[in-house]
């Protein structure tokens, strides 16, 4: 096999006890060392389940994985200290501070005392958290434990890192911290990661590859610019107005009702120039024109009947 394959999925399922239906239904699937590759799904799709059998805290129920070209369930030592892993909820002992969370880690890591406090003093720069260093884990906001908890995953700069939806509760400023870090670590380290999202706008930018899951299936794999010329080479028009006074648009085109006030058309190439020029723009607050985005490829497979 290619030695860069970092991970190798093969056929893996998992059914919860007491459940008969698969959570995850044979997933087969490759990562490749220095990627950055992104799960994408509906919620209950089975995302966290998936990674949470890759750094070995659920055991699956059949198929196997293996990491460097071994079954992970015989190498739990390795997986440990090779992959920083950022759960979905609290890892976080609450009642150390910032900074002691972050020395710790490293040190377990391996890094030596030195080391891990020269780690710690970076990682508080590196995400922002040079003036929380001392406050303590319970206290922090659902925002600032987030970053933490991506700290706490990437100290000691292990090679992989596999993170459970990075930018939730955070704002705007911050994730963008946060894909511009991770495009850092993955371009100046090599790190290769493993990120699932909801925020597919911002994951385009940063995610090589992507994988999207529905009811425990995998619906489509590969780079998003090749999965979309093979969806979707329709434009999306979306038009804002008074939601009392909706536009009156040209008789050929189906709008989605997004929201009051909100319209979604989806347009082929031919028909931009005539719609455009038809537009009444006094009937318009704004509108916005975009190609395919990552997003819809997420909609068109994730979510279409
Ligand atoms: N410990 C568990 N026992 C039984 N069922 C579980 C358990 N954990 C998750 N599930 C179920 O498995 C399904 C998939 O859950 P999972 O958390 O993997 O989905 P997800 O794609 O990560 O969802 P989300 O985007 O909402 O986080 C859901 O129906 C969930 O209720």
């Amino acid at each position: 096999m290619d030695s860069s394959v970092i991970y190798n999925i093969q056929e893996l399922v998992k059914v919860y006890p007491g459940q008969s239906r698969p959570v995850n239904d044979h997933i087969s699937l490759q990562i490749c060392q220095g990627e950055i590759f992104g799960i994408l799904g509906d919620n209950g799709a089975g995302k966290s389940t998936l990674v949470r059998q890759m750094v070995n805290l659920l055991t699956s129920s059949a198929g196997q994985i293996e990491f460097w070209g071994k079954n992970i369930t015989t190498i739990p030592h390795v997986v440990q200290m090779n992959v920083g892993y950022m759960p979905q909820e609290s890892g976080a002992v609450k009642n150390l501070t910032i900074a002691e969370s972050l020395y710790f880690t490293a040190h377990l890591r391996g890094m030596s005392r030195r080391g891990a406090r020269q780690e710690c003093d970076r990682l508080l720069q590196q995400w922002q958290m040079v003036d929380w260093r001392d406050q303590p884990v319970a206290r922090l906001s659902g925002g600032q434990l987030r970053l933490l908890r991506l700290a706490v995953a990437i100290a000691g700069s292990p090679p992989v890192l596999i993170l459970d939806e990075p930018t939730n509760d955070l704002d705007p400023q911050r994730r963008r911290l946060v894909w511009d870090n991770l495009r850092q670590l993955n371009q100046e380290q090599g790190t290769t990661i493993i990120l699932i999202t909801h925020d597919a706008i911002e994951a385009e930018k940063a995610i090589q590859r992507v994988g999207i899951l529905r009811a425990g299936k995998l619906v489509a794999i590969g780079r998003p610019s090749d999965l979309k010329r093979q969806v979707d080479r329709m434009l999306r028009l979306e038009l804002f107005f008074e939601p009392e006074k909706p536009p009156v648009l040209p008789a050929e085109l189906n709008c989605d009702h997004c929201s009051p006030g909100h319209w979604r058309v989806f347009l082929e190439w031919h028909q931009i120039e005539s719609t455009l020029n038809r537009l009444d723009l006094t009937q318009i607050d704004d509108f916005r024109l975009y190609s395919a985005t990552l997003e819809d490829l997420y909609l068109h497979y994730a979510t279409q009947p």
